[in-house]
This record gives structure tokens, C-alpha cells and sequence, in this order.
């Protein structure tokens, strides 16, 4: 029996103008280190993420992919290492302020304010940046762009999971981000709905956004990124562009002792 890799192969996706990364990078990680007492989440990984650029972090359960994207975004303390964004040194900015200046996340777990329309939630997010007529107009574009505009007088309590998912990737573009970091978008979506998330996600890459996601989803986190970091065990197990990640014998045989994929 040959070893082939479990992860599917990238698949150009339909409508993809090719984008192109390009420039410095704006998101840069040195040594990150992060322990948790005696364990140790996240074990000397460095990244890079420039404009336009795709970061897809995969590994089995437990690698600790949340616990780096946390640090990426502030809402872990790194215990070593550097954060850098569009060349300053973030490591020990607080999350509210990382996202204020352009450094915006999704949660895994949505939550919106149940009560508030859909535009207001866009709202309180764009008021981080805006004040009065230009956090309305902000808020609506947004919306605009993820599909949601017709929902804007709408209670979020009253959204299906995928348009709460758009609303959460809303809420993020309402700060007018250069990065973006999307956790677990994807999952739990049925496949039109993949689709779309998926063509909206290339679409803002497109439009040069450097952007990082945690997916379980492997065939969508393999078609989207440029670039892949594998991990396990808190430690960097390959990287490199998603065919020869998916091709590592090292990512294979993670994958293989796991069903996770
Ligand atoms: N707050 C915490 N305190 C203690 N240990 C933690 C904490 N957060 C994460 N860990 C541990 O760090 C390791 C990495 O967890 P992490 O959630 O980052 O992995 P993951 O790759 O995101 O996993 P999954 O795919 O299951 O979400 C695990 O051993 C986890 O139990």
C-alpha cells in the first residue's frame, strides 16, 4: 500500500482570478512560544502573512492552532516571541486596540447582540473607527459586501448560521482591517454556503487583505491559502504551499493516526 496524503488535493476554485500576494509582509510572528503552566500550546513558530496573502493554519486536534491565532490577535499572551503588524511591534498591544489598528478576527463562536438589527451590530463595530454618518455609511458597505444588506433592519437573533457567519466577517470589515484572522468560518456550513464563504474569503484577499484562517475544512483550507503551516503538538510539523504541505510524509502520517480531517 503506497502512503498517499489523506488531505485533498488544492483545487483551482470557480471564478478565481488568480490574486497576488504581494509587498513586505504586513503580519509577522518571530518564535512565538505560549505556555499554559507546564503545558506547552504553541512551541517556536515564526509566519508571515503579506498583502493579499492566504495563511492557512491546519494540524490535528490539539496542535494548537487556536492557541497561536490567539497570540496573532492578542487574546493570548505570547510567552516568547514577537508579533509584528505593518511594522510595528504589537506583542504586548491589547486585542481592542490590534483591531483598531487593522487587525481584525472572526470568533469560532459567533456572537452577535441577539436584540440588535443586523445593521446596529455592524454598527458598534464600525463605531470602534467611525463616528456618526461615516459609521452608518461604513456599516452599510459592509453589508453590501457580504450579502447582508437586505437583512439590515433585521434582528440578528433571526439569521440562519450561515448569514451569522457573514455577519461576523461584517462586524470584522466594519473596522476596515489589513489583516484578517477568521477562525472556523467555514465549518458547520453546507456546501452552497461553503461556497459562497469561500469565493467572499478570495474576493477580500483579492482586494489585499492579508488574511489567516483556522479551518477544519481541509479541502477548503487547502484550495484557499497560499501558504499552509501544518502543526502538531504545539510545534510547526511542515509549511510551504498546500500541495507540498499535503504531500509531507510528516503531515501524512499526523493525519493518518488522526480522523479529524
Ligand atoms: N487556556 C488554556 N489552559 C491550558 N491549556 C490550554 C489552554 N488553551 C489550550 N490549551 C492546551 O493547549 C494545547 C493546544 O490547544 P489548541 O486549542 O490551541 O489546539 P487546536 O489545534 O486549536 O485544537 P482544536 O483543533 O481541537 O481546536 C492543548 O493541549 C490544549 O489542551
Amino acid at each position: 500500500m503506497t502512503a498517499s496524503s489523506p488531505l485533498p488535493e488544492p483545487t483551482p476554485l470557480p471564478g478565481g482570478v488568480v490574486h497576488a500576494p504581494s509587498g513586505p509582509p504586513l503580519l509577522t510572528a518571530e518564535h512565538i512560544t505560549v505556555r499554559f503552566g507546564g503545558v506547552t500550546a504553541v512551541k517556536d513558530i515564526s509566519l508571515a502573512v503579506r498583502p493579499g496573502e492566504i495563511l492557512g493554519l491546519i494540524g490535528p486536534n490539539g496542535a494548537g492552532k487556536t492557541t497561536l491565532f490567539n497570540a496573532l490577535t492578542g487574546f493570548v499572551r505570547a510567552s516568547e516571541g514577537r508579533v509584528t503588524f505593518a511594522g510595528r511591534d504589537v506583542t504586548h498591544v491589547q486585542p481592542q486596540a490590534r483591531a483598531r489598528m487593522g487587525m481584525a478576527r472572526t470568533f469560532q463562536v459567533e456572537r452577535p447582540f441577539e436584540d440588535l438589527s443586523v445593521l446596529e451590530n455592524v454598527l458598534v463595530a464600525a463605531f470602534l473607527r467611525y463616528r456618526g454618518r461615516d459609521a452608518e455609511d461604513r456599516a452599510y458597505a459592509v453589508l453590501e459586501r457580504v450579502g447582508l444588506a437586505d437583512r439590515a433592519a433585521q434582528p440578528a437573533s433571526q439569521l440562519n448560521l450561515a448569514r451569522r457567519r457573514r455577519l461576523e466577517l461584517a462586524k470584522a470589515l466594519a473596522l476596515e482591517p489589513r489583516m484578517l484572522f477568521l477562525d472556523e468560518s467555514i465549518a458547520g456550513l453546507n456546501p452552497p454556503a461553503q461556497q459562497e464563504m469561500v469565493a467572499l474569503i478570495r474576493t477580500l484577499a483579492q482586494s489585499g487583505l492579508g488574511i489567516v484562517m483556522v479551518e477544519h475544512i481541509m479541502h477548503v483550507i487547502m484550495s484557499l491559502s497560499d501558504h499552509v503551516i501544518c502543526m502538531a503538538f504545539g510545534e510547526l510539523l511542515a509549511e510551504g504551499d498546500p500541495h507540498a504541505v499535503a504531500a509531507h510524509p510528516d503531515v501524512i502520517r499526523a493525519y493518518l493516526g488522526d480522523d479529524n480531517d
